[in-house]
């Protein structure tokens, strides 16, 4: 009886528990976005971006609006990574139609006025408050999903100061002065604990650690800085909250999706759509639960061939563990009609 009580009832969680289901769980990468007119009327109500974000009424409403309208199986809380970054005491903003901005890491001055880890909670406990507000709102059967940015991927920008197509000021900081380096994917990854201890402890039931730039790491900066960093976090958080699943996104990692799972610890690997449905099952699924992969210009494009390659995937995927998503976020330029044909293919085949 104790073991059968303990057993996930949610689709997501039991897929993340190495279930092979008839039908796998879906949920989608930026579901709640701009893609959506409700999504887009919140964020005015809000303001701004980041406004939303620490609005915990307003970020609750948002991550529920996708649920309602396509009855997805997990809920991500909605936040973003660089929360983190602006509580450890960097600037940030959100230029329109660029992207974010923070100020700087390039010096040890820079580093030196930092705060420590601990000091992250005092801004980002209206985050927790929006998970809460979620266990009590969400439906019965849905999951819900915290996240953070993995370490490497936090520090591109908290050293660049913006996106950047290759990494590049990261890549020469780690180049120029390593120990700097490395302190800062340490202050980096020491706050990622903490932050999602406490949306576990908030009530979310599974984490995602996003590494959208882990492919520009090549050979051995690769396993010290994307596969260590994710296999301290993830023994840190079994250790403290037993149970809960991590999905781990290494993003073009290409060939090192290969042994992931195994050497970060994570239930799930999840793949972006550089790798086919049919080579991630043979190498990377044989280790336990996949998410993926299809490519987010689908939910532009549509038509036969959304469908052809939804059914792919399914398909490839469907000896073993599984949870369909995209292979990044849905695009703003997406059509919320393509969604829904999606989700259809899914579940109807
Ligand atoms: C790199 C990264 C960021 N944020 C995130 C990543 C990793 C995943 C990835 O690679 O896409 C993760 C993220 N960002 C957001 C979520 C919420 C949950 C979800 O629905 O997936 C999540 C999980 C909301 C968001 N984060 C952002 C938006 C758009 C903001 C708006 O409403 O104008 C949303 C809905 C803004 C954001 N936030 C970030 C960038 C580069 C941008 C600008 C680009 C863009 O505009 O799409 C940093």
């Amino acid at each position: 009886m104790a073991e059968q009580t303990k057993r996930p009832t949610k689709k997501i969680l039991r897929a993340l528990a190495g279930e092979v289901l008839p039908t796998p769980p879906i949920w989608m990468m930026r579901q709640a976005g701009r893609y959506l007119p409700e999504y887009r009327a919140t964020r005015a109500e809000a303001g701004d971006f980041l406004s939303l974000c620490y609005n915990s009424d307003l970020a609750a409403e948002v991550t529920l609006q996708p649920i309602r309208r396509y009855g997805f199986d997990a809920a991500i809380l909605f936040a973003d990574i660089l929360l983190v970054p602006q509580a450890l005491g960097a600037d940030l903003w959100f230029v329109t139609g660029e992207g974010p901005r923070l100020s700087t890491i390039t010096s040890q001055a820079d580093f030196d006025a930092l705060k420590p880890a601990d000091a992250i909670h005092d801004k980002l406990s209206p985050i927790y408050e929006t998970v809460r507000l979620l266990t009590r709102e969400l439906p019965p059967e849905t999951a819900l999903i915290g996240f953070a940015g993995a370490p490497w991927t936090v520090a591109t920008y908290m050293i660049a100061g913006r996106g950047t197509p290759d990494q590049g000021p990261a890549h020469a900081l780690k180049d120029e002065n390593r120990p700097l380096f490395e302190a800062l994917l340490d202050r980096i990854t020491e706050a990622t604990i903490q932050y999602l201890s406490q949306q576990i402890e908030a009530g979310a039931e599974c984490v995602k650690l996003f590494d959208s730039w882990a492919g520009s790491l090549k050979g051995e900066d690769f396993d010290r800085y994307a596969t260590a960093s994710a296999k301290r976090i993830i023994a840190e958080l079994k250790s403290r909250h037993p149970g809960i699943p991590v999905i781990a996104f290494p993003r073009e990692a290409g060939d090192k999706y290969i042994g992931f799972h195994a050497a970060t610890g994570a239930d799930c690997v999840a793949l972006d759509d550089s790798v086919t449905p049919e080579w991630a099952a043979a190498n990377v699924q044989k280790d336990g639960c996949v998410q993926g992969n299809l490519a987010s210009s689908h939910m532009v494009t549509g038509g036969q061939n959304l469908i052809d390659e939804t059914r792919r995937i399914v398909q490839a995927f469907s000896k073993g563990p599984h949870i369909f998503n995209l292979g990044h976020g849905i695009t703003p330029d997406a059509d919320p009609a393509n969604v829904q044909l999606m989700i259809d293919t899914v579940r109807g085949g």
